[in-house]
């Protein structure tokens, strides 16, 4: 092994980067959300950037598995598990070298992860979006190392631009309580859902389009979706109210907007009514909450709950998980797109990537980088009409800026803790003291 790739150190930076008032079933996202930046650095002077969630209690694992890291080649990307296993605690997840049965399995759907709306918190999960950041990281530094791209790495892009959808929010024009301020405005009925949509537009190209529902009663989300299907004749649509819906209220939206939506996303919690919905329903349903492990894959499939899984690297564990998931999508015949949560540019080029690499990605994926106003890249992505080209610069394509990595650690340093952990409900309490995330469903 050239010495030149083994990992010499690892730097964690965790930080706090400003986001719009969105609104969704739990709550409104709070002025700044926690991220983590993990750079890895080899003994021949190459560091690798991955990012990944930044709440504290992926910070609790991360720190382990960084000090467990020097000495070890870059190359080893899949080793990276069985050492999270061993030195982040917490139980086996199926992959890591150990059968866990059903460690990970949707236990009914209820419960979500209040930081990203991606079904039920397990410790497995946790730990695989901490190891995604790292894996990122090494590939990155490899590919840096030996002047290919992540692309490459992952066997070669079969297309040359990653098409992605308008991610719309009903939102509030501010923070109740302060932080950073846009001029978005509102947008909480269909005539600001579609000037919000023709703004993403003009500003991105977008072709398709997301609507984050869950939020308020369903008629009035069903008459925001009609709305931009008179705006957009002919575009994508989707609508993702994140389980806030009975199995009947979600055959109620499937059947109003039966032939207007490419697909309903998540419209109720859990496998068990999914498939009810699926059973009653010829809309496409979509998840990133009842599948979002490979042990949730075989019931959801079993039971036909789901027509397309949205992957997320940091979900599933790093870009070569990704690709496998999308190997057991297509034997299945269901299809695959991406889910996305608060993210900046380094974690875009991670999605590009392997993206690019996945022959049957069926649909535009979903981004929410165009609500991010703050980066930690010295250059921005740039969408041009809704794609995002794939770049054949070594690594991933992206230079971290220091100066503003720095001033948003700083943020994250002088935060008293309330920001630390992203926590929508109680972002929402501050304008209505009243506030506690619904219980699903919801309507
Ligand atoms: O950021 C949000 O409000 C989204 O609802 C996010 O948390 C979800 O993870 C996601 O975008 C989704 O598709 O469910
Ligand atoms: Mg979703």
């Amino acid at each position: 092994m050239d010495t030149a790739l083994l990992i010499d150190h690892v730097r964690l930076t965790p930080i706090l980067i400003a986001d719009p008032p969105l609104l969704n079933t739990q709550g409104v996202h709070q002025p700044y959300t926690p991220r983590l930046i993990v750079e890895v650095v080899t003994r021949g002077g190459v560091t690798g950037v991955g990012e990944t969630y930044g709440d504290s209690a992926y910070l609790e694992l991360a720190r382990p598995l960084a000090e467990a890291l020097p000495g070890r080649p870059v190359t080893d990307v899949n080793g990276l598990f069985a050492l999270a296993e061993q030195v982040c605690g917490g139980p086996p997840a199926p992959g890591d070298g150990v059968d866990t049965g059903l460690d990970g399995v949707d236990a009914g759907g209820d419960g979500v992860d209040a930081g990203g709306l991606r079904g039920v918190r397990t410790a497995a999960k946790l730990r695989l979006s901490v190891v995604s950041g790292f894996e990122v990281a090494c590939l990155d530094a490899l590919g840096k190392s030996l002047g290919l791209p992540v692309h490459a790495l992952l066997g070669g892009k079969v297309r040359d631009a990653v098409d992605y959808s308008a991610y719309l929010f009903y939102r509030w024009e501010a923070h109740p309580g302060g932080g950073e301020r846009d001029d978005w405005g509102a947008a909480l009925d269909p005539a600001g859902v579609v000037a919000q949509a023709r703004r993403l537009v003009a500003e991105h190209g977008f072709r398709s389009f997301k609507l984050k529902g869950g939020v308020f009663e369903p008629d009035r989300e069903i008459a925001a979706v009609h709305a931009l299907a008179e705006a957009f004749p002919g575009r994508p649509l989707r609508l993702d109210p994140n389980g806030a819906w009975s199995v009947e209220t979600s055959l109620y939206v499937a059947e109003r907007l039966a032939g207007v939506l490419e697909y309903l996303e998540d419209p109720a919690s859990g496998v068990e009514r999914m498939a009810e919905v699926a059973a009653g329903s010829d809309v496409p349903l979509a998840t990133n909450m009842c599948v979002t492990t490979f042990p949730e894959i075989a019931p959801a499939f079993a039971r036909g709950a789901v027509q397309v899984v949205l992957s997320d690297h940091h979900y599933w564990g790093g870009l070569h998980r990704t690709r496998e998931l999308a190997a057991v999508c297509r034997a299945f015949g269901v299809g695959l797109s991406m889910h996305s949560n608060t993210h900046l540019g380094v974690s875009l080029a991670a999605m590009t990537h392997v993206a690019a690499t996945v022959p049957d990605l069926d649909h535009a994926c979903d981004s929410h980088y165009p609500w991010q106003t703050e980066d930690v890249i010295t250059t921005r992505h740039v969408f041009r009409d809704g794609r995002i080209a794939v770049t054949d610069t070594p690594g991933l394509g992206v230079e971290l800026d220091q100066d503003r990595l720095a001033a948003l650690h700083r943020r994250w340093l002088d935060d008293d803790g309330t920001l630390r952990d992203r926590d929508d409900a109680a972002a929402m309490r501050k304008a209505d003291p009243a506030w506690v995330a619904p219980a699903a469903p919801r309507w």
